[in-house]
């Protein structure tokens, strides 16, 4: 069997493990290699300041080999803060007013990616399969093409794929085009994205589709598919057992005084809705005056890309609205919202999502979105929470026993709230049931060894 390589922008480091990772690919990457051993090359999350970095730095875990490299500080605010996360990310999560284009950010990206194969090179031997992740990272296969490299090399992207309308309007959408072209297999979270990527192909004549899943661009012939990324469903389940005799979880339950408990989990970032999501829980409690004193909702959203302008001002403005709604709301002996900016270890989340009567989920769009997978899993059998679900989180292809929502319509996720709380125990053991069914079977190493097959596939 040949080895596996890794290779992502964010790795979940060795000595982090114990803590809480807020994003889904370390979490989800953590625990496909945890099982099959290999490299995970990737930058380290520091800046080496004005100087070039270190060699890599390799640390060997378990049966993991990390390989970190430090960043400049221009390539971190030029590569990462400024292509990848005011780019890429507005673009493929379909946000063209907050796209800031930059010629030198643009630039930094490509002269970063090579940076990136230049150091995996040495570490590569001619049977590995290289499995690259994400959105900062598509060009890494031509790059090693063009130093030689005939390795099998797949990519999985993490977050949506758009249409040719809006990708069309990033001015180096032909580069990116034809870097995803370098690849022998892409992966998209869903059967949509990856429509959305022929369609780019084809609209200006880029590539063909000769069969489904099949195409030829850029001289190159390679394969697409749609695989959903899942989560370590019975291990998060025994997790979330377990924790209801966690001091954290304890002190949780008795502090919501018996009231119903609505738990949302994000990042701080402008593509999960958060504020829509206030608006809703507003909306919820002025339609229902009797569930007044009688819900707590708990919002625990560590800050993310802080230095990224958007980002900043998210976070002031979510703050402030919070403070608002409990103003607006609130009586001297309830606080309608718990607001919370740190990051919460999953052991933690798992205990605080089984206490939760709702998982409330409303990104404005989402590649996938493991939360809304975690917080089925971490249910009990016996008396299931209910999950709404924004119907633009990729998860909402999956997850049919979800109460699905449009979170742009404030009344629509409103009144989802009501069923959601009042929802009968046997329809929410039934609902549950059939979603728990699907993530057992469909869970994270399924998810990496069927994309591993067929990239390994000639
Ligand atoms: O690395 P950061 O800049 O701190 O951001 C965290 C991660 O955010 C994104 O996660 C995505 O991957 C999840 C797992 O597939 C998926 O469920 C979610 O919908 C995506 O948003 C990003 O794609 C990762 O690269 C980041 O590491
Ligand atoms: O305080 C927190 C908040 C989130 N997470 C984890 O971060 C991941 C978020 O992944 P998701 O796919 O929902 O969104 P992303 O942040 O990757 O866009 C999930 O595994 C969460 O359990 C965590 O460990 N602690």
């Amino acid at each position: 069997m040949s080895r596996l390589i890794i290779v992502s922008n964010r790795v979940s480091v060795p000595d982090n493990k114990g803590a809480a990772a807020a994003g889904g690919l370390a979490v989800a990457l953590q625990a496909a290699l945890a099982e099959r051993g290999g490299v995970w090359m990737g930058w380290s999350g520091k800046s080496s300041g004005d100087i070039e970095p270190e060699p890599l730095v390799l640390t060997q875990d378990g049966n993991i080999t990390y390989a970190l490299t430090d960043l400049t500080q221009t390539d971190v605010e030029e590569y990462y803060q400024g292509f990848a996360n005011r780019v890429l990310w507005p673009i493929c999560h379909y946000r063209l007013d907050l796209a800031e284009y930059g010629r030198k950010e643009m630039a930094s990206y490509f002269r970063v990616n090579r940076f990136f194969a230049h150091r995996l090179a040495p570490l590569l031997e001619p049977e590995d399969t290289i499995w690259v992740h994400d959105y900062h990272l598509i060009p890494l296969a031509a790059e090693l093409r063009e130093m030689g490299f005939k390795n099998r090399i797949g990519f999985f992207l993490h977050i949506p794929w758009p249409p040719a309308d809006v990708l069309f309007t990033m001015p180096v959408h032909e580069e990116i085009m034809r870097g995803l072209s370098s690849y022998d297999l892409l992966g998209f979270q869903t059967k949509y994205d990856l429509e959305n990527f022929a369609g780019c192909l084809k609209r200006e004549g880029m590539g063909v589709e000769n069969s489904p899943g099949h195409f030829s661009a850029h001289g190159h012939n390679f394969r697409g598919g749609a695989y959903s990324i899942g989560i370590e469903t019975a291990a998060f389940a025994a997790f979330a057992r377990k924790a209801a005799a966690h001091s954290v979880v304890r002190k949780a339950r008795q502090s919501i005084e018996g009231r119903d408990l609505i738990i949302g989990v994000d990042r701080l970032d402008y593509s999960k809705g958060i504020t829509q999501r206030i608006d809703a829980f507003e909306r919820f409690i002025t339609n229902n005056p009797a569930h007044q004193r009688r819900v707590t909702y708990l919002q625990i959203t560590p800050k993310s890309r802080s230095e990224v302008p958007e980002y900043e001002a998210m976070q002031h403005a979510v703050a402030e609205q919070a403070g608002r709604v409990n103003g607006a709301i609130g009586t001297v002996d309830w606080v309608p919202i718990r607001y919370i900016n740190r990051s919460i270890s999953r052991p933690v989340l798992a205990g605080l999502y089984r206490l939760a009567k709702v998982g409330l989920v409303t990104p404005l769009r989402d590649g996938m979105n493991l939360v809304a997978k975690e917080y089925v899993a971490a249910q009990d059998p016996d008396d299931p929470g209910v999950l709404v679900l924004s119907r633009f989180a990729g998860a909402a292809r999956e997850l049919k026993g979800a109460l699905l929502v449009n979170p742009y319509d404030v009344d629509d996720t409103a009144n989802a709230l009501t069923r959601g709380i009042n929802m009968p125990l046997e329809e929410r053991r039934e609902r549950w049931r059939g979603m728990m069914d699907h993530l057992l079977e469909n869970d994270v190493s399924r998810w990496c060894d069927v994309f591993l097959a067929d990239l390994r596939a000639e």
